[in-house]
């Protein structure tokens, strides 16, 4: 193996031994950082706490907005400590013809919407393959029941809190029913994996969402507008952890 796919294998294990035992962690969304220095802001959010990096790609038809691609994603990867897990939110259609490029371009984590592929199982299995994390990725409107067949093979799921790149209102009370929907629905497949949650996230609303049985944190605004950016993320973390899974 070379040393990258080493490295990737390294982290995408650690992920996954690390869900369910009660982590709590912060990715912060490079869509907020500051573009033009976007080096140091990847510095400041590493040096503060953070352990993920989360990397919206979207392609203006998935959902209205164009961000960026691979060579941001590769950038970012050369420049962050070999520990940092870089969760890549594939915002695409047809996502199973951009994998292997944000596979190269150093993804750890690569979540994609349901309604992106004719062929969700089989992405879901190529990127589990390629030796990424898999994550799918539920917009307010899209139930729970559409990752249910590939529940068991999902590393990450994203729940998101607004529709990526509309804006628009905070679908908490929805966002809470499903997490609440999939921890218990885990539960009894005996599957602990990360639940995301991703659009507005604060230290507000993050202790609901927290004890609701969230553990991982999108945060851009929240953490790149803040001065003290440790602070920030300590006061997201500062909810309470969901219940430790039995190993
Ligand atoms: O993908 C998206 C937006 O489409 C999110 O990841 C946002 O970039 C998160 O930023 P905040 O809502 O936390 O400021």
């Amino acid at each position: 193996l070379s040393a990258t796919t080493q490295h990737r294998a390294t982290r995408v294990e650690a992920l996954r031994r690390a869900s369910g035992q009660g982590t709590i962690v912060v990715s912060p969304s490079l869509a907020k950082a500051n573009l033009c220095c976007l080096g140091e802001e990847v510095k400041a959010v590493v040096d503060a706490g953070a352990e993920w990096l989360h990397l919206s790609v979207q392609d203006g038809r998935m959902v209205p907005k164009i961000s960026f691609g691979t060579p941001l994603v590769a950038a970012v990867r050369k420049v962050v400590p070999e520990e940092i897990i870089l969760d890549v939110k594939l915002s695409v259609v047809e996502p199973e013809h951009r994998l292997r490029d944000f596979v190269e371009a150093g993804a750890d984590i690569l979540s994609v919407h349901p309604e992106a592929t004719l062929q969700l199982p089989a992405v879901i299995n190529a990127i589990d393959a390629a030796g990424c994390a898999t994550g799918a990725v539920l917009n307010p409107g899209t139930s729970v029941s559409t990752i249910e067949p590939i529940l068991d093979r999902l590393d990450v799921i994203v729940v998101m809190l607004v529709n990526p790149g509309w804006g628009g209102p905070k679908y908490l009370e929805t966002a809470l029913d499903k997490i609440k929907t999939l921890r218990a629905l885990c539960a009894k497949r005996g599957l602990h994996p990360w639940i995301e949650v991703d659009g507005g996230i604060s230290s507000k609303n993050a202790p609901a969402l927290l004890q609701a049985g969230a553990n991982a944190l999108v945060a851009g605004g929240s953490v790149f507008t803040a001065d003290d950016k440790r602070a920030a993320i300590g006061a997201l973390k500062g909810g309470t952890a969901p219940p430790r899974v039995p190993a």
